[in-house]
């Protein structure tokens, strides 16, 4: 997986104590804003309930196509008929409108799921580290052990994506021919041709190599499993999922059950998968890969290290600041016209959502994901929603920002504080995760964030951290704890 934990001359890891594991450590000082770093997701996936109203790439997040596309998108979505656009280039500030207008191409996915991506790269990149895999294709039966599983995930607990995903890619890695297999298998060699110089013997090196080139099902898949596996969990914090579980809509009993629900249904899609592929028709590596012991780490390994992520639609801030553009009134007028019934199609969505909300007492639990660590935001955007959708002002949220989860490798290893040194601001344009400090950092500074709302008062701040596994001993919860005891 290529796990680094340092990046020279400004992070790295260090282990702290018993109680709070290993840290992230500044080597430099870093200004207040600076960004201190940014990262990819390892794994990630956008929140179900936001899939039909968010219309991204599904690779890198970026929103697709067009402003006009946009629009023509959830047309179609809503059933409404008008043609009506926003003027591609309106006269007078063409510049000022660049700002907000973006191009991307829309890909369909290869067999036709209904997946769309920004740019070959991002279909290409889906598909063979997980995709391949996960896919439904065009004409999905029922009965497809695939959808079945995806129908439960959407029924129980949308963790269950972003633990499939992390399989699927394990499973790319070790069917594929990718580099990560020639570099097992130049390794592997190498040690081979170590021993047999120092054992001064001609005589079994070929019939190795051979073996390894030849029969990769065996020994060679066994150790590069091993060592992949080895990896992730030797790195992150895990403990079964039902221990760890964040989310209080439900109860340990209940994520029992739907883990061994959501295995049996990944072991029918996948089981035959594998053992259609000669690389990884072997029984250590689907009986390890496929055991509820290793899915339920994963489960809670994901539970306890992802982090959110969200960021603005380029057409809802089209939408907040037309009227603040040096355009015409007339160009204006037609960007209105042009949003306007899309913009009441999503006024009726959101009050149907709230609605929902109100008469589940909120129990929904894919809406409810999003936990362990800290909200990664773009940095002009709020993306939790109005507390009264019937009070609509001009900072309500029309057009819904893109809302996800997912794994980073470095920020996993950020602590928490209730009074945090760096924020996480995601940018939709390179699909990062960029680390800034919130105010100035000393060399040797502990990194930490929040993974909750700091602003909540201490006893609500313990409540919602305990199930993190700690009681939180930063400076602002020891001077508070103190004036309560008083
Ligand atoms: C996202 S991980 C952070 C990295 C972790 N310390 C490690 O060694 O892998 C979150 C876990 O770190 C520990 N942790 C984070 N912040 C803490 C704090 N302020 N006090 C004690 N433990 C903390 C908790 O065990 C928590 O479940």
């Amino acid at each position: 997986m290529n796990l680094q934990f340092t990046i020279p001359g400004a992070v790295t890891r260090k282990y702290i104590s018993e109680n709070k594991g290993r840290g992230l450590f500044a080597e430099k000082s870093f200004e207040k804003d600076e960004v201190i770093f940014s990262e990819r997701p390892l794994f990630s996936v956008q929140h179900v309930y936001n899939r039909s109203t968010a219309w991204t790439c599904g690779n890198c997040f970026k929103f697709l196509g067009s402003l006009n596309r946009q629009l023509a998108h959830y047309k179609k979505l809503f059933g409404i008929k008008d043609q009506i656009s926003i003027p591609e280039s309106p006269d007078v500030c063409n510049q000022q409108l660049n700002q907000y207008e973006f191009q991307t191409k829309v890909f369909s996915c290869f067999a036709k799921c209904g997946e769309k991506y920004c740019s070959e790269e991002c279909r290409n990149l889906s598909f063979y580290n997980h995709h391949q895999i996960l896919c439904v294709g065009e004409q999905t039966a029922e009965n497809n052990p695939i959808y079945l599983f995806k129908k439960h995930s959407i029924e129980t607990n949308e963790l269950f994506f972003l633990a499939a995903q992390a399989i699927a890619f394990l499973i790319c890695k070790v069917g594929n021919d990718d580099g990560l297999f020639q570099q097992q298998q130049q390794q592997q060699h190498q040690q081979q041709q170590q021993q047999q110089q120092q054992q001064n013997s001609t005589i079994t090196t070929t019939t190795t190599t051979t073996t390894s080139t030849t029969n990769p099902s065996n020994k060679n898949v066994n150790n590069m499993v091993d060592s992949i596996c080895k990896e992730f969990f030797q790195e992150y914090t895990h403990r079964e999922w039902w221990d760890v579980r964040i989310d209080g809509n439900f109860t340990h009993e209940e994520a029992k059950i739907w883990s061994h629900e959501s295995l049996d249904l990944l072991r029918k899609a996948l089981v035959p998968i594998l053992q259609s592929n000669p690389r990884t028709n072997n029984q250590q590596f689907i009986e390890t890969i496929l055991s509820m012991e290793f899915y339920s780490h994963l489960l809670g390994l994901l539970e306890m290290n992802d982090n959110s992520i969200g960021f603005s639609s380029p057409l809802e801030m089209f939408r907040k600041n037309l009227h603040q553009l040096p355009i015409s009134e007339k160009d204006k007028k037609q960007c209105d016209k042009a949003m306007e019934s899309v913009v009441e199609a999503f006024r009726d969505h959101h009050r149907g959502e709230e609605e929902e909300c109100n008469d589940d007492e909120c129990n929904d639990h894919n809406h409810t994901h999003g936990s362990g660590g800290a909200m990664i935001q773009d940095d002009d955007h709020d993306v939790e929603m109005m507390d009264d959708q019937d009070e609509f002002d001009d900072e309500e949220e029309i057009f819904p920002s893109f809302d996800g989860f997912g794994i980073f490798g470095l920020q996993a290893m950020v602590n928490h504080s209730c009074e945090p040194n760096v924020t996480v601001v995601f940018s939709d344009k390179d699909n990062r995760a960029y680390i800034k400090a919130l105010r100035k950092i000393e060399a040797n500074e502990e990194l930490t964030h929040s993974y909750i709302d700091e602003s909540e008062p201490y006893d609500d701040r313990q409540k919602e951290l305990i199930t993190y596994g700690f009681v939180c001993t930063c400076p602002k919860c020891l001077n508070e704890k103190k004036i309560i005891s008083q």
